[in-house]
């Protein structure tokens, strides 16, 4: 922090208005956003941050916080908005301070002669309390552009309405809350131009459906904008209320918790998979089957009626991956070098099989398709499955983040969240066996078939668990042929999509997804040969590489 305080002369609960102090604080600002995690355009070039919207929220004390919108401007591409909530401790004491975590302290200020500490007000007690009573009760803020809507959902009780709370240690995108360790808020630190589908997702399967396996919705704050601009009049989520879900781990952990005991018998030939890991993947296929069946819902509300394979979808996912492959493969070429061996030689059967993948994709473009789409969690991993004592709680709803909030609202096959799941199984496997010491001295080739051996027996535990949830015939999935195919345009979405995410983050973990890719590649070969469809101009794929 500086030596010598920022000083400004308007008093605290005056500020709101008083552009000179927000643009003086905004230099200060830029740096501070820098440090946190939540903060996406660290690796970009910034030409600043500017706070063109100011909130006010009323303190219990009668002081106030404000919940600032920031943007951040960058060289090139459009500018990003984020939430920033503010509040200024006057002459704390030196408890105060320590009770503060160092990210959550901004600057010492001087601010209307009286001197303090300007923190995220998360950090702040005054400020939570203020946040989970305006949504008990419903309450509706009025502000200079628009208003904050406190609203209240189902699951908030009515008992309720002051509980003790504290930010919990969750080092995300986002910043988390939890009320009397019964509710968990989420606050949303980058926001877009429209309601966060996340609360649309968790909001319609509380109140439309008897589906129990998410935390049950208990608000929202949503800031509702003055409709001054015909196209750009959509309110902005800014954070949610769900009841808190006491869980031991999340399900990445705990499918790593079971392979680390598969794992000890690997050296020794034994292959030993224990039944409560199959009842495990069973149930979660059967709880991600009734989130799928509590999401159809022919008649409802527009935005979540089932539609079926539209043009418009079908040019949207093909662009989309035509878009995805070209980067992939220059992100390849790039980074070739930089691969290990095993690597290198998968990245050449992708490349080999580029044809062939051209030609899958464009086959989407006029395929029959009779199977419907609705709205889909859209990032479902393992890592987004709570692992309760005997059970599974699903969470994080807000979409993919690589995508707009717009693409985010799309409907899609809901086997584009079983291919999400599917490959996440696939990594689990993947990197324990790969990177533990267990396995250090084993060969590849050994390794890589013990790996699918594990793999295939879990997949189909979880498929066949996943469609018995659906009974036949379902107007979802029109039938096993389309089914596998449209599996398989996911999966492989899927899997190129990773291939860069692996590249740009974990380097050594770049065959987990080349791999995933090539098993693909190989179903499309079976999909050709079924339909019929093999055109000398698409050569199929020289498998020697692998060997
Ligand atoms: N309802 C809940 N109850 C308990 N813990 C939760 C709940 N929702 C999320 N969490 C915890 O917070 C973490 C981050 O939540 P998530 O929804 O994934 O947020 P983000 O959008 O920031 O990634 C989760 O991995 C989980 O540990
Ligand atoms: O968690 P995020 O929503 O930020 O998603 C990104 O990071 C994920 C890794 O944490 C990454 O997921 C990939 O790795 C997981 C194991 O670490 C695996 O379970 C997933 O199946 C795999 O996709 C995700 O792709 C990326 O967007």
């Amino acid at each position: 922090m500086p030596a010598t305080p920022l000083s400004l002369p308007t008093a605290w609960p005056h500020v709101a208005q008083d552009t000179m102090f927000w643009s003086t604080l905004s230099q200060t600002l830029l740096p501070y956003i820098n440090t946190c995690r939540w903060f996406a355009g660290k690796a970009r070039q910034q030409m600043g941050c500017s706070v063109p919207t100011v909130h006010t929220l009323p303190l219990p004390d009668g002081d106030v916080a404000y919940l600032l919108i920031l943007e951040a401007a960058y060289a090139d591409g459009v500018p990003e908005n984020y939430l920033l909530p503010l509040s200024f401790i006057r002459e704390p004491t030196t408890q105060q301070v320590a009770d503060i975590p160092e990210k959550g302290r901004i600057t010492d200020a001087l601010i209307g002669g009286q001197h303090g500490l300007l923190i995220d007000a998360i950090y702040d007690e005054r400020f939570r309390a203020a946040l989970f009573t305006n949504i008990y009760e419903s309450q509706t803020l009025p502000q200079t552009n628009g208003q904050l809507a406190f609203r209240r959902g189902k699951g908030l009780d009515e008992s309720d309405g002051s509980l003790s709370s504290r930010v919990l240690p969750v080092d995300s995108s986002n910043s988390a809350m939890t009320f009397g360790e019964k509710y968990f808020m989420k606050l949303y630190r980058k926001l877009f131009r429209e309601t966060n589908p996340e609360v649309d997702m968790v909001a319609f399967l509380t109140d439309e459906s008897d589906f129990a396996h998410i935390p049950a919705f208990g608000g929202s704050i949503i800031w509702q904008r003055s409709h001054t601009d015909p196209l750009d009049r959509a309110d902005i989520t800014l954070g949610m209320v769900q009841r808190m879900v006491p869980n031991d781990k999340d399900s990445w952990a705990q499918t790593g918790d079971y392979l680390n005991d598969f794992l000890y018998a690997v050296p020794q030939r034994l292959f030993a998979i224990r039944e409560d890991v199959f009842e495990k993947v069973e149930l979660l296929g059967r709880r991600t089957g009734e989130m799928h069946c509590a999401l159809y819902k022919p008649g409802s509300d527009p935005a979540f009626a089932p539609e079926p394979f539209t043009d418009d979808y079908r040019e949207f996912l093909i662009r989309r991956f035509e878009d995805l492959l070209e980067r992939r493969y220059a992100l390849l070429i790039d980074n070739y070098t930089k691969l290990d061996e095993q690597a290198q030689r998968l990245a050449w059967v992708f490349m080999e099989a580029k044809e062939m993948i051209d030609a899958f994709v464009a086959d989407f473009r006029a395929r029959p398709l009779d199977s419907l789409r609705i709205r889909i969690h859209g990032d479902y991993h393992l890592g987004q499955v709570l692992a309760t004592h005997n059970d599974f709680v699903l969470i994080d709803f807000e979409g993919e983040p690589e995508s707009t909030i717009t693409e985010r609202k799309i409907k899609h096959s809901p086997l584009k969240d079983v291919a999400g799941m599917i490959r996440s199984y696939h990594y689990a496997v993947s990197a324990k066996l790969f990177n533990s010491a267990e396995t250090d001295g084993l060969h590849p080739d050994h390794l890589q078939r013990v790996s699918d051996r594990w793999f295939y027996l879990i997949r189909d535990t979880f498929l066949h668990a996943y469609f018995d949830t659906f009974g036949t015939p379902h107007p979802l999935f029109k039938n096993n042929h389309e089914t596998n195919y449209l599996l398989m345009i996911y999966l492989l979405e899927k899997a190129v999509y990773e291939l860069g995410y692996e590249i740009s983050y974990r380097p050594s973990w770049v065959k987990i997804p080349l791999k995933g890719i090539i098993d693909v590649v190989r179903e499309i070969e079976k999909i050709r040969l079924d339909d019929g469809d093999i055109t000398p101009s698409v050569p199929m794929l020289q498998t020697g590489l692998l060997n």
